[in-house]
């Protein structure tokens, strides 16, 4: 009874993102993500719904649904036939992880994972050279404490939709992935990077003084194991493409044009795997992390403000800004 009463709750809050306009949906997820015990009991229908391999929704919604949209921020082109979804990052000029940018990511990620046809999500970037440059410096520096708190709730629900997500997610890496960055691509299926020695990928926080959450390291940990995450983010590294090629950052590379075509045959390969087989396998490697995380999430959240609020942390941003914009000048 439970379980039909969150699938229906979770349902009817769908139902209202999926009618509303485009610009009534980000009023409506950042009205959502201001209010924290409607996010928790979403995200907890949500992964209540999505642990089993199930997509709990009904065929109407899925109907009326918009597959392919553009904002201003995000491209997603859905291939009904094949079932796969690309996404392009456009957040000139780097791609930031604005609380806008998050904002319309947790939507059309949302949208996808709702519609049955959705099985793959591909996500790339539209910027040269760049796949995403992390965290927004702008949203951590010079805020308001609610300010603060609306962007990390939105930072938090970025990662739990991609690293939950029943569809099978690849990264194709085409630019440079620093920080919140490469934690995009971390929270995916696999991470094809281009081999170009130029671009970059890691973790810089402890470079610039600042410290990832603990569930950015847990989801590391798993993926490359405790004494290079230890390095990485201790000494806050950042590889190029064979490096982190050699600690199984990323998966594979590839030519640089060639990065989108790899990410598309390899997911067929993916998808040629039984859906609710493989879903239920991601559930049983992943479960463990997110339900950890979810039993510390107003812990991290209060840890973050109260580190990002600090003098100290917005001096070391400040300076960390002005080296930014130098840089170019
Ligand atoms: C103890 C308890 C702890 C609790 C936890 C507390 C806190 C933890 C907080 C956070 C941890 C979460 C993990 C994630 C953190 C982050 O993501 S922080 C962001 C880190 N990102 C970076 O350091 C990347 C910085 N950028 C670059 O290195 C380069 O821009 C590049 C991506 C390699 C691209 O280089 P290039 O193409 O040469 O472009 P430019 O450098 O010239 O940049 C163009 C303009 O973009 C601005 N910009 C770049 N990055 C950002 C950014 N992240 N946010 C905002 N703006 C950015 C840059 O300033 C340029 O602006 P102008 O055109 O000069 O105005």
């Amino acid at each position: 009874m439970d379980a039909y009463k969150s699938s229906v709750d979770f349902a009817e809050a769908t139902a209202f993102l999926s009618h509303a306009c485009y610009e009534q949906d980000k009023m409506a997820l950042r009205a959502t993500l201001k209010n924290k015990s409607i996010l928790s009991g979403l995200l907890s229908r949500l992964s209540s719904c999505s642990s089993h391999g199930r997509v709990c929704v009904s065929p109407v919604l899925v109907a009326q649904r918009r597959n392919n949209s553009t904002s201003p921020k995000l491209k997603v082109d859905f291939n009904q036939s094949t079932g796969v979804a690309v996404m392009h990052m456009q957040n000139p000029p780097v791609n930031s992880l604005s609380l806008g940018f998050l904002t319309e990511f947790c939507i059309a990620v949302e949208k996808l994972e709702m519609d049955k046809s959705c099985r793959g999500l591909i996500l790339t970037s539209s910027q040269p050279k760049v796949f995403s440059a992390g965290l927004d410096i702008m949203d951590m520096y010079g805020k308001k404490l609610e300010q603060y708190e609306e962007f990390w709730r939105a930072v938090q629900e970025m990662w739990l939709k991609l690293y939950s997500s029943n569809m099978v997610t690849i990264a194709a890496i085409n630019g440079s992935s620093p920080a919140g960055g490469c934690l995009m691509s971390l929270s995916c299926d696999y991470r094809i990077m281009a081999d170009n020695p130029r671009y970059s990928i890691g973790f810089n926080e402890t470079q610039f003084g600042i410290v990832v959450p603990v569930w950015c390291k847990e989801a590391m940990t798993t993926i490359v194991g405790h004494r290079n995450t230890e390095l990485t983010l201790e000494l806050g590294l950042l590889y190029n493409p064979s490096d982190a090629l050699k600690i199984g950052l990323v998966d594979q590379l590839v030519p640089e044009d060639q990065v989108l075509a790899t990410a598309t045959k390899t997911m067929t390969k993916w998808l040629a795997i039984p859906d609710h087989a493989r879903r239920i396998t991601k559930s049983m490697m992943r479960k463990p992390t997110i339900d950890k995380i979810m039993s510390i999430r107003e812990a991290d959240m209060q840890q973050y403000i109260s580190f990002i609020s600090k003098d100290s942390t917005q001096k070391m941003l400040g300076t960390y800004l002005e080296m930014l914009k130098k840089k170019r000048g």
